[in-house]
């Protein structure tokens, strides 16, 4: 059975998409764009910005009961390319932190992000 999840720790959505979806053996989020759950503010820097998309896939993941070492794949949306070296030192210390390895990922330029952030991460957990 497909379970809806649902966090105050990562933003509301902003259209007609859930958080994240619970499979089962498989979580997948939407795609989180960096605004703060809290305070609904989105901060001005790139690096920032990674970290607020991460530190929000990984309350929608743990709303499952998983956590960032179950993640086995990430897609990356940047509006920048030029901002991939940025984007790569927070995102790798992410995991390091967490002690998880790192999953699978795509990283993808796009023409415009929701709220013209710079970025946007969406995640696939998987339950073993
Ligand atoms: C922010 C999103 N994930 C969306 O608009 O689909």
């Amino acid at each position: 059975m497909t379970k809806i999840l649902h966090t105050e720790q990562a933003p509301a959505a902003i259209g007609p998409y859930v958080q994240g979806v619970d499979l089962g053996s498989m979580v997948l989020t939407s795609g989180q764009i960096p605004v703060n759950p809290l305070t609904g503010d989105v901060a001005e820097d790139i690096a920032a910005q990674t970290r607020q998309s991460l530190d929000n896939v990984k309350a929608v993941v743990e709303a499952s009961g998983l956590c960032v070492a179950d993640i086995v794949k990430m897609t990356v949306f940047v509006k920048d390319l030029n901002d991939f070296g940025a984007v790569n030192e927070v995102y790798g210390t992410f995991f390091d932190e967490h002690n998880a390895p790192y999953p699978a990922r795509s990283c993808v330029e796009v023409a415009r992000l929701p709220k013209d952030v710079k970025i946007e991460i969406e995640a696939i957990a998987v339950r073993k």
